[in-house]
């Protein structure tokens, strides 16, 4: 299941905002090791008192995380309960979430295409070993190494670690549920139950997302417009790179069995190459 850890033993740090029913802190949890004791950074997710009765799918996303590891996989520690505060004690990743870094620095169509990757490989490990997500977005990928983004040097190279799901569907309600269109499948909409294509349709919308700057799709839609948007089959406004463009309706179509496997999604961005005007106005021998 997952390590429970003492409270006496973690400590507090400054908030870092906060997700679907939970308010996020920066902290420390303190090993004793044979006399010596050891603090290791951690982020300190708490579930939100009024939100209490959520506290066994929000445990269920602890003991998702614990359950597999992966180089890509966030690290959950264990959980933490003390009087009525539910804690989920995850490895702190240095460079936060990567929507809000996206909007942030400018980065190299390459620095994009090797997160893409990255996503892509840790969607095809968790599609061989059966299990679904649920959340991929860009605030849901953490940036362990994301450096320089402009230097093509390896060690300033991004690396991702995809976090935990978070409160189930069925937990969270229509209206939030609502709220994460583009991001949610249509047919989890339906049913507020997972299927085995939704990650395909989500890793869609997070390339979109990737690839345009970390703008927020159908920011400026209410909820009734977002319903509309899959009532009408809508697909996301086109990217320029075509090839990139394709790859993303063919994971956003509606009709959950026709999105491609991972195996050929890694194939298809294994395929791009970055285009001309990238590579030539990142070695600057073509003029502004
Ligand atoms: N598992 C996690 C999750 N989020 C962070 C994080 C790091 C950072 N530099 N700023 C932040 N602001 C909000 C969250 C966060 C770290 N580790």
């Amino acid at each position: 299941q997952f390590h429970m850890i003492k409270h006496e033993d973690l400590i507090w740090k400054e908030s870092l905002g906060q997700g679907s029913f939970t308010q996020i802190y920066r902290g420390g949890k303190v090993d004793r090791q044979d006399g010596e004791t050891h603090t290791t950074d951690v982020l300190l997710k708490v579930l939100d008192v009024e939100h209490k009765n959520s506290w066994e799918s929000f445990f269920e996303a602890a003991s998702f995380m614990s359950q597999i590891s992966h180089t890509h996989l966030l690290m959950v520690y264990g959980v933490s309960v003390h009087k009525s505060k539910n804690i989920m004690v995850q490895e702190f990743v240095k460079y936060g979430a990567l929507d809000l870094y996206l909007k942030r620095s400018s980065v190299s169509l390459s620095w994009k295409l090797d997160v893409a990757k990255q996503l892509a490989c840790t969607l095809n490990f968790l599609e061989e070993k059966n299990i679904v997500h649920g959340n991929i977005c860009a605030k849901n990928l953490l940036l362990a190494r994301g450096g320089d983004p402009n230097s093509e040097n390896s060690e300033n190279s991004p690396f991702i670690k995809l976090s935990d799901p978070g409160i189930s569907m069925a937990m969270l309600g229509k209206e939030v549920v609502l709220d994460r269109i583009p991001w949610v499948a249509p047919e989890v909409l339906e049913k507020l139950e997972l299927g085995q294509q939704c990650d395909k349709w989500s890793f869609g919308t997070t390339l979109w997302e990737i690839f345009n700057g970390g703008e927020i799709p159908l920011q400026r839609l209410d909820p009734k417009q977002k319903q509309r948007f899959y009532d009408q089959r809508s697909q996301l406004p086109c990217l320029e790179w075509a090839e990139l463009a394709d790859l993303i309706s063919q994971c956003m179509q509606y009709q959950a069995e026709l999105r491609p496997s991972s195996r050929s999604i890694i194939r298809h961005l294994n395929g791009l190459i970055t285009p001309d005007y990238e590579v030539l106005h990142a070695s600057g021998s073509v003029p502004e």
